[in-house]
């Protein structure tokens, strides 16, 4: 419980009586004695729905203004006290900071950002520190709870009250350790601005969403924002990604990770690999660091698992986790739900289920899988809709170099006509007749693991631990594992 002077750090003894046991961004969760939070939105105007807010019980309504002469005057509406508040969404975060206790000064709290690896890297981290004892939490694509009891949630990067909220719950069911997925959409709308981050870490940076930020420059500014902008006590970044290597220039403080044995680090603070060797169920990795030398099994699968790992093991140590204790528990890492998920049956090919949905993401994958196959590499694929239509061509040409055979299929075609998605992403075929066009993912799925031989591999890219495809703005149940282990039985 708390009142609107607590809450917004300034006097308004008028409203003294109000408090209020929850915050809502949203009027349609609004119950008696809400917090309703009505902000200009991408796609409408959540000020439209106070006096919906106010009828539902709301306690009390705190709305975006546009102009700073507006900011902190009171109106009542039907006896409820609308507060006028300038550049609300940029300080939300905090004000839900306030209201929720500061739960991320209550646990360790690890922010991770970059284009691919976010959930395996929070996935990672929460196993590991459960393994050592502690009480983990994730929050991202795959849900958001204590780890293995994660509730889906709509964005990977939830609301600033959401995150907060999620993060105070966390905090009560006892967790003391939390690592969650920073989006770039999360940072440019600063869903997570009030946060302390023990940890900061970037994985990579490479094509996606320009259909929201425009530019690369524009992504990779909103993705240092978690770095230079936000508190965080370490940073760790991968040192073979071209924009991390640009900030590890800039940020001689930061912790310096790399895959290539030859790295020379300059950071005080550095761990890299010296000999890798891939086998049937991972790969054994050789790593120095500025906290000492070590050896690691990985039951992970691909090069950029490699890497992840080698992320993750830095911010552990980072953070005061001894070595032994680190390289003597590696070895119970599991695999994440729906990245590299392997799904074999006797005498048939093998199926792996994967999230690649960006072009670097799907050549890491192809990579990856063709380590392991004795046969041909088969790559199913398809792209959202309503989302960034340039890396349709460039998967398309990645699938077509690297596979030995194609079919395209539906991803999530959302509100986009799926026919377009496929015209779009024939654009980027040398060859287009050598490959498949099936738009149902079911029938894809079925084609292939009926065609292929035994010693193939089939990669079923992009869609992961999704267990649903939206079509339109409908969500159907469908899940790629579940589909694969129908065929394969
Ligand atoms: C374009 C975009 O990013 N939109 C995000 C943004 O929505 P918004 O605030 O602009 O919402 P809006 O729909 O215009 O509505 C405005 C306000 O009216 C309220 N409302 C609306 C209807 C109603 O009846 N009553 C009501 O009160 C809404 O709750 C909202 O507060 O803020 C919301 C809360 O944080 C997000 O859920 C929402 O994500 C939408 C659903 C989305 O699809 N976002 C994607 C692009 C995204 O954010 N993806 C990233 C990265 C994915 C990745 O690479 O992993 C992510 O973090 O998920
Ligand atoms: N370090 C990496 N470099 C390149 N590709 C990767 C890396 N890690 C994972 N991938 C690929 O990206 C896919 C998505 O991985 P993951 O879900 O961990 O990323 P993410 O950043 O959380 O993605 P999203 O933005 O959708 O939440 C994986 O299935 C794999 O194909
Ligand atoms: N978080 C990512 C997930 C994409 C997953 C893919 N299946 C798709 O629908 O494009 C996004 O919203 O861009
Ligand atoms: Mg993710």
């Amino acid at each position: 419980m708390k009142n609107l002077t607590a809450l917004l750090g300034h006097n308004l003894p008028q409203l003294d009586d109000i408090i209020f046991n929850q915050m809502t961004l949203d009027s349609r969760l609004v119950t008696r004695g809400c917090l309703f939070v009505a902000i200009k939105g991408h796609a409408v105007d959540g000020r439209k729905f106070i006096a919906n807010a106010i009828e539902q019980g709301a306690a009390a309504v705190l709305a975006e203004c546009d102009d700073v002469s507006e900011h902190l005057q009171v109106h009542w509406q039907q006896n409820t006290p609308v507060i006028s508040y300038f550049a609300l969404p940029e300080h939300l975060s905090e004000i839900a900071d306030i209201f929720y206790d500061k739960p991320s000064q209550r646990l360790t709290l690890v922010g991770v950002t970059g284009t691919n690896g976010k959930t395996t890297v929070a996935q990672l981290l929460a196993q590991w520190t459960q393994i050592l004892g502690k009480t983990p939490a994730v929050m991202g694509t795959i849900g958001n709870g204590l780890l293995g009891r994660v509730q889906p949630a709509a964005n990977t990067t939830g609301s600033a009250i959401e995150v907060q909220s999620s993060l105070a719950n966390f905090v009560e069911q006892g967790a003391d350790f939390a690592a969650i997925e920073v989006s770039s959409h999360g940072l440019v709308q600063k869903r997570i601005e009030a946060l302390h981050f023990a940890a900061a870490l970037f994985t990579n940076l490479s094509r996606d969403h320009l259909d929201y930020h425009g530019t690369m420059e524009q992504y990779a500014k909103a993705k240092k924002r978690l770095f230079t902008e936000l508190a965080s006590q370490h940073k760790i970044i991968n040192a073979d990604d071209a924009v991390g290597a640009q900030w590890l220039a800039e940020m001689p403080d930061a912790v310096a990770v790399s895959c290539n044995p030859d790295y020379q680090p300059r950071q005080k603070s550095w761990l890299k690999l010296t000999a890798l060797s891939y086998t049937n169920k991972g790969s054994n990795i050789e790593f120095s660091s500025s906290w000492g030398n070590g050896a690691l099994e990985s039951r992970l699968i691909g090069a950029f698992n490699v890497s992840n790992l080698l992320i993750v093991l830095a911010t552990l140590l980072a953070l005061g986790y001894p070595l032994a204790q680190l390289t003597a528990t590696v070895s119970r890492l599991n695999g994440v739900c729906g990245r590299m998920e392997m799904i074999s049956a006797e005498n048939k090919p093998t199926v792996i289920v994967d999230y690649a949905h960006t072009p670097d993401a799907l050549e890491k994958a192809l990579q990856a899988a063709r380590i392991h196959c004795h046969g041909k590499l088969w790559c199913i694929f398809g792209c959202g809709g309503d989302r960034d239509k340039g890396k349709r061509p460039m998967m398309a040409e990645i699938a077509e170099n690297m596979a030995d055979q194609v079919i395209v299929t539906d991803d999530n075609p959302r509100t986009e006509d799926a026919a377009q998605i496929f015209a779009d992403i024939q654009t980027g075929f040398k060859q287009p007749d050598c490959v498949q066009m099936i738009h149902k993912r079911e029938q894809a799925i079925q084609t292939a693991i009926q065609s292929a031989d035994k010693k193939d591999i089939i990669l079923i890219a992009g869609k992961g631990h999704e267990d649903y495809q939206i079509i339109g703005v409908e969500k159907q149940h469908f899940s790629d594992q579940e589909t694969a282990k129908k065929y394969l039985a």
